[in-house]
């Protein structure tokens, strides 16, 4: 036993040792691949599968849907990136840094029922003297610590229900708006001052002269034809005519569904400071919550700082980033990110924009440039306009500016939690004749809903 005896039982530790190392290393992995980016026990895990072909409608959850691919352009032989002039960088963004997600390449979705299977076991082989006995004791147990260290990926609120968990914020500030107008019309039957009381109390609430007088003509007639004597009519009544107001009927859903072969395209935009960049990255956090692989295109290269939290919020659930170098050329910024994403056969690619108005036409240069820019690789499915609630009017004086250089199909209302004037609400749908999609109701990385009419009257009625 002498001779053999050292070698072999060096061989023997190494062995196990090396094993030992390959089995943590594994379980580690194999634990990390199990983060789970979807809300506990919700059946998000079905519905995603279910997304797959086509969409799906959740009840207070987030609508996505795919968008149509009548206009997709005919997808052509991968044309170089003629990027318009102007802009004295090289035009094809000279390889904007990639930004590899932290993790995960694979979003859970991918494999929902098996849970990313664990990293094989890796069959070892025990690698030298296949004769000795290994003795499991003698191993130096090494510490399950050497892996490098995960990425601590956010756990994700539930979209579930998010408007009904947040209703309570929006109530807050919205409630003095139902108050006056129900104990204006629980009364029973007004008289004209009560009636202009009503009008004020809708066009101090933002609603705008033209949805106001509909409202109120409306209501008086639906007041003559049926009998309101307790607030509880009143309450019904209102909702009836408000949530008839707001279009019920609209198309609300995200067009974040992949299509066959080629990611989903959002553009987002909007004047800077509206909250454009927090609602990318909220509006990423939902997607990869619902199993999604998104990819963000950081196109607001104007404020490096933009870029910078837009990585931030990627990294925190595990997406990739495109990004330039600053004051890059957003358009080869923005076509670098549907390229990159349709490589990587993500299913989303959100394109954060700059906007700065400081002349129409300037505005009207840029956005357009980067419309036509990424409609070489791939159609843009939803231009979504972030507006900032708490602005009123020259809210709306933006969304006339930005419908006039691009075709939004949708609006994200943000910071209406700091705001008693939801009314904006009716005014921009109303002027811009596309629906509020999602509404920002606070400054946490979850607080974003989808639009729900129903929701947002009961908010207003408090
Ligand atoms: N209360 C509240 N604050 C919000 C909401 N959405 C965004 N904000 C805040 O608004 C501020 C501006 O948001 P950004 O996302 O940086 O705005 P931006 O439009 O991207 O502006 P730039 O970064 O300058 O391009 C931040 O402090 C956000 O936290 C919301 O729904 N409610």
């Amino acid at each position: 036993m002498g001779g053999v005896t050292t070698g072999a039982w060096i061989a023997i530790a190494a062995a196990l040792a090396v094993l030992l190392v390959v089995l943590v290393v594994g379980s580690l992995l194999y634990r990390r691949r199990r983060i789970s980016l979807k809300a506990p026990d919700t059946p998000q895990v079905t519905t995603a599968e279910k997304d797959r072909s086509g969409s799906y409608r959740a009840d207070g959850g987030f609508n996505f849907s795919q968008g149509s691919t009548a206009t997709a352009p005919p997808r052509p032989p991968a044309p170089e990136p003629v990027l318009p002039k102007p802009v004295p960088e090289p035009e094809v963004a000279p390889e904007p840094e990639v930004v590899a997600p932290p993790e995960p390449e694979k979003a859970p979705e991918k494999a929902p029922e098996k849970p990313s299977a664990p990293p094989e076991p890796v069959t070892y082989e025990p690698v030298v003297a296949p004769e000795v006995e290994p003795e499991p004791e003698v191993a130096p147990e090494p510490e399950p610590e050497p892996a490098p260290a995960a990425p601590v990926l956010d756990v994700i609120a539930p979209t579930e229900g998010r408007l009904d968990r947040l209703r309570g914020r929006l109530s807050r500030s919205q409630s003095a708006v139902g108050k006056s107008l129900l104990g204006l019309l629980g009364g029973g039957d007004l008289d004209e001052d009560s009636w202009e009381e009503v009008e004020d109390t809708l066009l101090i609430a933002d609603l705008g002269s033209a949805t106001t007088t509909k409202i109120v003509t409306s209501l008086r007639e639906q007041m003559a034809s049926r009998s309101v004597r307790t607030e509880a009519d009143a309450r019904a009544l209102l909702r009836e005519v408000l949530v008839a107001e707001l279009r019920p009927e609209l198309d609300r859903s995200i067009r974040a569904l992949p299509h066959d072969d080629h990611p989903a395209v959002l553009l987002v935009v909007g004047v800077n400071g509206t909250g454009k960049t927090t609602t990318t990255g909220k509006l990423a956090r939902v997607l990869v919550a619902d199993g999604r692989r998104v990819l963000l295109g950081a196109a607001d290269t104007f404020r490096a700082a933009a870029a910078d939290q837009l990585q931030t919020w990627a990294e925190r659930v595990g997406a990739e980033v495109v990004r330039g170098k600053e004051a890059a050329d957003p358009a080869a910024v923005a076509f670098d990110a549907v390229s990159r994403g349709i490589d990587n056969g993500v299913d989303v690619v959100l394109i954060d924009t700059a906007g700065r108005l400081h002349t129409k036409t300037g505005l009207m240069d840029e956005l357009g440039k980067v419309k036509r820019v990424i409609e070489k690789k791939a159609s843009v499915d939803d231009v979504l306009l972030v507006l900032d609630a708490t602005i009123g009017q020259n809210g709306l004086a933006q969304a006339r500016v930005f419908a006039e250089v691009v075709d939004i199909t949708g609006v994200v209302l943000t910071k209406l939690d700091g705001t008693a004037k939801g009314g904006i609400v009716f005014q921009v749908q109303h002027e811009l004749g596309v629906p509020v999609k999602l509404v920002g109701l606070g400054e946490g990385a979850d607080d974003l809903a989808p639009f729900e009419p129903g929701a947002f009257v009961d908010a207003l009625l408090g």
